[in-house]
Order: C-alpha cells, then sequence, then structure tokens
C-alpha cells in the first residue's frame, strides 16, 4: 500500500516494511495515489538508498477525488481505497460550516465512501444544533473534547482506511495525535501554512491505527470539488430516498422544485420526514454555494 508520496518518491508498506519506489516506465501516465495497493520489484529491502518499482496498481475500492475548484476541469484523485470519509469540523474557533460539510458529504457520497462527522471542541460549544441538522441524514456522529473518551471514535476507526478532512485549525491534528501518540503531527495552525493554490503540493499520509486499521490525514485538503458529481447518483447513498424516486420522471435531480419530484408527494403522504428530505436537498445544493 501507498502510504505517502513526496515529489515522485513513493512510499510503499510491503508486508510490515516501509520500501521508497519510483513509477516504473510501464505504468506510463497511470496515476499511482496513496492508499493504492501496488506491485513493487527490484530492490524491496527498504534499505537506506535502495530504490524498488512500482510496476502494477492494483483496481480501486474507492477513488476520492478532488478539482482544485468548481471550475477546474481536471479531477485529481487524491486518496484511494478509503472506505471512511471523516468531516473533522470544530463546534467553535473556527465556527462550523454546514456549506463545507455538505460539500464533503456529497463528494463521500459520490465516491462510495461513508461518511463520519466528528465535531471537535465541545468544551467549547454545544453540538446539538448540528447534531440535529444532521440527524435527518443518519451521518454517524462523534462528539469530542479534549477529555472526551477515544473509544466510540477508536471503534468507528478500528479496521478501516479512514481520510480525515478538515479546515485548518479545527483539530485535526491534535485527533490524529491522540489516536497515533508517535505520529507526532505538527499542531497549530504549523503544517498548514501552505495556504491557497499551493495545496498541490501537499500529500495525503497514511498512518497505522495501534489496535488496526489506518487514517490517511490529507494536509491542505480542505474540501472537494464537486465539478465532476452528479447530484442524481447522490441518491443513490439514501435507500429510502433513491426508493420513492424511483416514480420521479427521467432525468430528475431531485432538487426542491423539480418539476413532478416524487419526494414531494410522499412528504406530503407521511412516506418519509419532511426534515430527512429537506437536509437531503440542502446537501445535493451544497455544490451550488461553496
Ligand atoms: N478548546 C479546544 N481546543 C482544541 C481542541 N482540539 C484542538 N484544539 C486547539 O485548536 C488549535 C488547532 O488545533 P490543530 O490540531 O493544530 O488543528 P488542525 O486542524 O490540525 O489545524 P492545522 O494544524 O492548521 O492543520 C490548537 O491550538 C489546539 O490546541 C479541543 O477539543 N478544544
Ligand atoms: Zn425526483
Amino acid at each position: 500500500m501507498i502510504t505517502s508520496i513526496t515529489r515522485g518518491r513513493y512510499q510503499v508498506l510491503v508486508g510490515d516494511r516501509p520500501v521508497i519506489a519510483v513509477k516504473a516506465r510501464q505504468l506510463g501516465r497511470k496515476a499511482a495515489i496513496v492508499g493504492d495497493r501496488v506491485r513493487v520489484v527490484g530492490d524491496t529491502s527498504g534499505a537506506e538508498g535502495t530504490l524498488a518499482r512500482i510496476v502494477d496498481v492494483e483496481a480501486r475500492r474507492s477513488v476520492l477525488r478532488r478539482t482544485a475548484d468548481d471550475d477546474d476541469p481536471y479531477e485529481r484523485p487524491i486518496v484511494a481505497n478509503a472506505d471512511q470519509l471523516v468531516i473533522v469540523t470544530a463546534l467553535a474557533d473556527p465556527p462550523p460550516r454546514t456549506g463545507m460539510i455538505d460539500r464533503i458529504l456529497v463528494a463521500g457520497y459520490d465516491a462510495g465512501v461513508a461518511p463520519l462527522l466528528c465535531l471537535t471542541k465541545a468544551d467549547l460549544a454545544s453540538p446539538d444544533d448540528l447534531v440535529a441538522a444532521y440527524a435527518p441524514l443518519d451521518v454517524p456522529i462523534v462528539v469530542l473534547d479534549p477529555d472526551a473518551e477515544l473509544a466510540p471514535l477508536q471503534d468507528a476507526l478500528q479496521d478501516r482506511v479512514s481520510v480525515l478532512v478538515g479546515h485548518s485549525g479545527v483539530g485535526k491534528s491534535t485527533l490524529v495525535n491522540r489516536l497515533i501518540p508517535d505520529a507526532d503531527r505538527a499542531t497549530g495552525g504549523v503544517n498548514e501554512v501552505t495556504g491557497r493554490g499551493r495545496h498541490t503540493s501537499t500529500s495525503a499520509i497514511a498512518l497505522p491505527l495501534p489496535g488496526g486499521g489506518w487514517v490517511i490525514d490529507t494536509p491542505g485538503v480542505r474540501s472537494f470539488g464537486l465539478s465532476h458529481v452528479d447530484p442524481a447518483t447522490i441518491i443513490a447513498a439514501f435507500g429510502d430516498l433513491a426508493e420513492i424516486a424511483r416514480d420521479c420522471p427521467r432525468g430528475c435531480d431531485h432538487r426542491t422544485g423539480a418539476p413532478d419530484c416524487a419526494l414531494d408527494p410522499a412528504v406530503a403522504a407521511g412516506r418519509v420526514s419532511a426534515e430527512r428530505v429537506a437536509s437531503f436537498r440542502r446537501m445535493i445544493s451544497a455544490e451550488r454555494e461553496p
């Protein structure tokens, strides 16, 4: 598995041995990204100064992509094979932005990666409003403060590959250091000085959890562009709504005001709660208002 990439050098874990590798010429332009399962040949001893070669990239279970912004036509895959997307959001300092949470949710559903909302700094503000806002979507939520038990989060991360995303200052590095005491992630804004326009140079890094599983930290990735996302595909992540939407007209995007969208009569008939449909529509509309 590729655990990090720095200037064309790939750190690959072979068994439990870290090996530095380059892409073999035969891979051509095919991208190899963090989380990819790859085949390496050559010197795989991992000894100082040795270089192995990546000759094959396995088919991916999932791909998280980001575009630099929504007008950027290029989708840049950043993490492969994740099965969980952890959205780290502070309850205060900086204040939470539901628009951004919604955008990341959409990116996760689009990529087929299950979301987990991790609310930090509960010592500074109450989580109640955010918990209520996301309850209708059934997004799992973990609330943390400096004294909180980590067990619920550790349980959610156990044996899975979880990508952590969050705006600078939300406490992501603090969290990684608590989960993985020897991770030594810089906290307090040090590692995020790269700022706007330079985040192409920052790579995700996969870190093994002591209890099994991986967290993939993504410095510099605050959100994912959504220009490649088709809102109509997002509904597939919501079984009950997808069922109802079978009665929608062809090509229905299920947004508020969509002509003859079956979600409206379903709400009127009490088949689904108005809050759930409203939350779903707010989320799929998030791509339009960054
Ligand atoms: N009150 C409070 N402060 C916290 C909590 N978690 C982290 N902080 C503080 O918030 C600041 C930012 O934390 P970081 O862990 O550096 O945040 P980050 O998201 O990694 O941000 P960058 O370092 O910019 O990438 C630090 O001063 C932390 O000490 C918390 O639960 N409560
Ligand atoms: Zn519809």
